[in-house]
């Protein structure tokens, strides 16, 4: 290397260095202020130290101000690390996951609340649902639905019985990655991973894997720990799950679908004050008459209301009795939603407000 270059690289450090100092004494600050707001909040009762409209709002100002190089998407992880810190200074929240560790839910977690928090990974969807309603985490991480295989009727099943609300949502991208203990595919006998993975990977198996045994376990991760355990077995997992199995990543992304992504939703007991861009999501139980679906249709097309999602499920009440689930844009305190719900429960037998929260940022 040149002198000149060197004097130059020295110089460029110096100027790294300053900028540090300067970034490091500016968060502190903020987590004073941050501590500030808090102790404000402690004066009164029924404050809530976590805000997540209040959050999304300040990653929305993040994604408005970047002019580059960082793109949207990694500035918004370090403001979100950086929000998770400042809050964790109080007590960490405590968000209850569908587990082991190593899942996609645990992903979600962490690229939802950052990573200053108390991570909790339960066994069944249900049991998530449980700790929330019980007290022991603030809130949970649950899949609600697949760009490629659809919902996860676990999860929508859950609400028809639980007081719990939706606080927020985050969509993830979800690669999968074949993973095992050997180097070839030649010498694979048998696949594990969970059901959905499976079934979003069905086309990449049928042409490059059609005589290996595919076997659905609990979860990815456990898929990986089976593959762990054995010289002949591969498993189907994110690509993070790997390294914590010690396992050879044979093939990369094989889903069927590139752009394949799970959406979760983040559940809590609050009811959330709107973002400035958000989502409702609602439950409903039919009346067993005629033109129901236009009933709950026709207000919101009346309104302006945009609708995202429909689905139904078996209310499991009666046989053939169904209840709908349904997303739409905006806030229940907004004028066309507050609107279009009365007109709906006129025709129908109940409507539940599952939550008003912040759209993924
Ligand atoms: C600082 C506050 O409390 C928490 C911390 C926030 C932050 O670090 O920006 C934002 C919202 C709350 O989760 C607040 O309510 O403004």
């Amino acid at each position: 290397m040149s002198q000149k270059n060197s004097a130059d690289l020295t110089q460029l450090r110096d100027q790294i260095d300053a900028i540090d100092t300067k970034i490091q004494s500016l968060i502190a600050e903020r987590a004073g202020i941050a501590g500030l707001v808090a102790a404000s909040k402690r004066h009164n009762k029924s404050a809530v130290y976590y805000r997540p409209e209040r959050e999304s709002q300040v990653l929305r100002a993040v994604k408005a101000r970047n002019q580059g190089p960082l793109s949207d998407e990694v500035l918004v992880r370090l403001f979100r690390e950086i929000m998770s810190a400042c809050l964790a200074q109080q007590k960490p929240l405590k968000i209850a996951f569908l587990g082991p560790e190593g899942t996609f839910s645990e992903m979600a977690t962490y690229r939802y609340f950052g990573h200053s928090v108390q991570a909790m990974p339960e066994s069944s969807i249900d049991q998530v649902f449980t700790e929330v309603e019980a007290g022991v985490a603030d809130f949970g991480v649950v899949p609600v639905e697949n760009s490629t295989e659809g919902a996860v009727n676990n999860t929508l099943d859950m609400f028809m019985s639980s007081p719990l609300k939706i606080c927020g949502e985050i969509d993830l991208p979800i690669h999968h990655y074949l993973m095992s203990k050997q180097q070839r595919l030649d010498d694979i006998k048998i696949i594990y991973s969970h059901r959905q993975t499976l079934a979003q990977c069905r086309g990449w198996l049928k042409s490059n894997a059609p005589d290996i045994e595919t076997v659905a376990v609990s979860s990815n991760a456990e898929a990986a720990r089976r593959a762990a355990y054995s010289e002949h077995a591969a498993a189907i997992a994110g690509q993070t799950t790997a390294a914590l199995y010690g396992l050879h990543i044979l093939h990369q992304q094989i889903e069927d679908q590139a752009d394949n992504a799970t959406r979760f939703l983040i559940i809590g007991n609050q009811l959330l004050a709107a973002s400035g861009d958000d989502k409702t999501s609602l439950m409903i139980a039919a009346k067993d008459e005629p033109g129901l679906l236009y009933h709950i249709l026709r207000p919101m097309n009346e309104q302006g209301v945009t609708m995202t999602r429909i689905e139904s499920r078996p209310s499991k009440r009666k046989r053939w009795d169904y209840v709908f689930f349904i997303d739409m844009i905006g806030h229940v305190d907004d004028k066309p939603i507050a609107a279009t719900l009365r007109e709906i429960q006129r025709f129908t037998q109940q409507v539940k407000v599952l939550g008003s929260y912040p759209k993924s940022v």
